[in-house]
């Protein structure tokens, strides 16, 4: 029977094929919100809970929802790796780790063996006693609720042996139709070192592929695999497909990373009834030390997370062509074969790095708010309108456009971007949180109508300004409460750029900011003539104003800025004395 994804589970089906690692768990319709319900019944020898579980996955989190006796708990996702360290940790455990908490997968390990390896090759081999693999296997299948297993390197026919008794022992415990068990046969390291050698064939043939959920062989192990044939084509990888197949895996993946004659990374994955060529561009770098380990993990930890297996498998291949493009042009260590940036996915909080300083309070000082619009009308550039207002003293410059289309908001951004850096001076994107992404803003605002802050916080990162605006202390309060930097308080006055908007007054920016727990930036119709009185109410978390006509809409932004600074200062030191 193929994999389908939760919400394709036939409700019908209620059994395993025989040998499955998840023999003993059965299936009930739903009548609640989630597609399925599941019944699992854990086998006697588990300190486990032995009432049925209904699991469902909380979608916002990426949790698993457990509820048993009427009790719910959180878990998150879990892959136990199976497998060798490396110490120059591009592939086998370190691996699997990396690319496990790449895809935000718990991964616990059982080390088979730890390996002297570098990119030069595998120095040396220290196989781990059997009976200390059986504890290890022990140790996490006897407490903890793994989802999925996923074996690497297992150098030995007795650890294979080992392995397969510790499964039937202790049956992973998934929900029906779901995978539980993923084959990476590793045999020889991409340096051409032998990690396993043929005697754990045996093993494989008899015990490990029967029980398979999928199995993933480079070109040389499908080949050892199938008794040494020759594999040059995609044509012979699908006839080693079908071949493997037929020794009892569920489904059979050949990786063809080692296709000398291909142009593209071909991979042939096979479900015992239709072949699927899968295809990307073959990146051209030294840095594919652990590809093999990093897409079998992948694949595992889409699994677990409820994933059917042909999109488990589409989206380990993306992963490992982005992080291998990504990682294209690193230089870890002098050998032939490198190992690549599995984190990459945390890589825009790297190069925050670049950003001058975290988010200060004072940077509120002189907000500039300008948009492409209103400085068209006077024939200059945003670029220019932003340069302008920064030596002019703008000590934050917003990003707002209403009506500009995307691409064309991108480029703008862009270019703002590479200025405010020059200078120093943090920029802030209006609204979008996608551009804000897209040209590596510092962070963004929103209203209270836009992408809750909570959100925003969880796409941005924690190094990324976010501020809201709100009108009430009960908005600011909920703003603090969901992680914002700062709160833009207004429209202080009546104002051009936002009809229809209800004014708060100098009074309700005093009622925001003597409540508020954030600094607070005062926005609305604000320019020299009146800038004095809003900083005149003297609250302390009161930092600073927020301008867009009063500099955009005027012939000189350069004049008005130094103005409205210089008025700014005098007010700010008569606060002081
Ligand atoms: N240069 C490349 N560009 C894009 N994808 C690649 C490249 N090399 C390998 N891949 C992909 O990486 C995955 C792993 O394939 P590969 O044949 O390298 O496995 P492997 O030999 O077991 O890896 P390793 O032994 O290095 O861990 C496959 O999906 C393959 O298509
Ligand atoms: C420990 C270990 N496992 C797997 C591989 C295959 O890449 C390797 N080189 N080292
Ligand atoms: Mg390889």
């Amino acid at each position: 029977m193929a994999y389908s994804s939760c919400s394709q589970i036939p409700l019908t089906c209620t059994s395993f094929p025989k040998n499955s690692a998840l023999s003993g768990a059965t299936q009930v319709p739903s009548k609640g919100f989630y597609p399925y319900r599941v019944l699992i019944h854990p086998p006697a020898n588990l300190r486990a809970p032995q009432t049925p579980i209904a699991a469902a996955m909380q979608e916002d989190k990426g949790l698993i929802v457990e509820t048993s006796n009427g009790k719910s708990k959180l878990r998150i996702p879990h892959v136990l790796s199976v497998a060798g360290s490396d110490s120059g940790a591009g592939a086998g455990i370190q691996a699997d780790l990396k690319a496990c908490a790449a895809r935000g997968v718990y991964c616990s390990t059982v080390i088979t063996a730890v390996t002297a390896q570098n990119t030069v090759g595998v120095q040396g081999v220290n196989i781990v006693p059997e009976d200390f693999v059986a504890e290890q296997l022990k140790s996490v299948l006897s407490d903890m609720h793994v989802d999925v297993v996923k074996t690497g390197m297992l150098p030995s026919l007795g650890i294979v042996k080992v392995f397969h008794h510790s499964l039937k022992q202790f049956p992973v415990r998934v929900e029906p139709l779901k995978a539980a068990l993923v084959v990476d046969p590793v045999m020889v390291s991409t340096s051409g070192d032998v990690l396993a050698g043929p005697s754990i064939l045996t093993g494989f043939r008899e015990d490990l592929l029967p029980m398979a959920d999928i199995v993933t062989p480079n070109l040389k192990e499908a080949a050892t695999l199938l008794g040494g044939v020759q594999l040059a084509t995609v044509d012979d990888m699908r006839s080693a497909a079908k071949a493997i197949h037929d020794m009892g895996p569920r489904n059979v993946l050949i990786k063809g990373g080692d296709l000398a004659a291909s142009f593209d990374a071909v991979d042939i994955f096979f479900d015992g009834e239709n072949f699927y060529e899968l295809r990307s561009p073959r990146i051209t770098t030294r840095n594919t030390h652990g590809t093999g380990c990093t897409l079998a993990s992948c694949i595992a930890a889409e699994l677990a997370k409820g994933s059917s297996m042909l999109s488990a498998v589409r989206v380990a291949k993306r992963y490992v062509e982005t992080a291998l493009d990504y990682s294209k042009d690193i230089a870890i260590g002098n050998g032939l074969h490198g190992p690549f940036d599995h984190l990459l996915k945390l890589k825009s909080d790297v190069r925050n790095s670049c950003r001058p300083r975290p988010f200060d309070p004072d940077d509120l000082f002189l907000y500039a708010v300008a948009d492409s619009g209103m400085n068209k009308k006077w024939g200059r550039s945003i670029g220019d309108a932003v340069k302008a207002a920064i030596e002019g003293g703008a000590t934050i410059i917003q990003l707002r456009e209403k009506d500009a289309e995307t691409g064309d908001f991108l480029e703008s951004a862009k270019a703002c971007v590479k200025i405010c850096r020059f200078h120093g001076i943090p920029l802030l994107i209006n609204d979008r949180i996608d551009i804000a992404l897209a040209c590596n803003a510092d962070g963004v605002h929103v209203g209270q109508s836009d992408m809750p802050p909570k959100v925003a916080r969880a796409l941005l990162g924690p190094e990324k300004i976010i501020g809201v605006s709100c009108k009430t202390p009960e908005q600011a309060h909920r703003a603090w409460i969901d992680g914002a930097d700062y709160i833009g308080c207004g429209g202080v006055f009546p104002t051009n750029t936002k009809e229809n908007n209800i004014t708060v007054g100098l009074g309700g920016l005093k009622d925001v900011c003597v409540s508020s727990k954030l600094p607070v930036v005062a926005i609305g119709g604000i320019g020299a003539s009146n800038a004095q009185s809003v900083m005149g109410i003297g609250v302390p978390t009161l930092k600073g104003v927020a301008v867009v006509s009063a500099l955009f809409d005027r012939e000189s932004v350069l004049g008005e800025t130094r103005k409205l600074h210089a008025l700014l200062k005098e007010t700010a030191l008569s606060v002081k004395c």
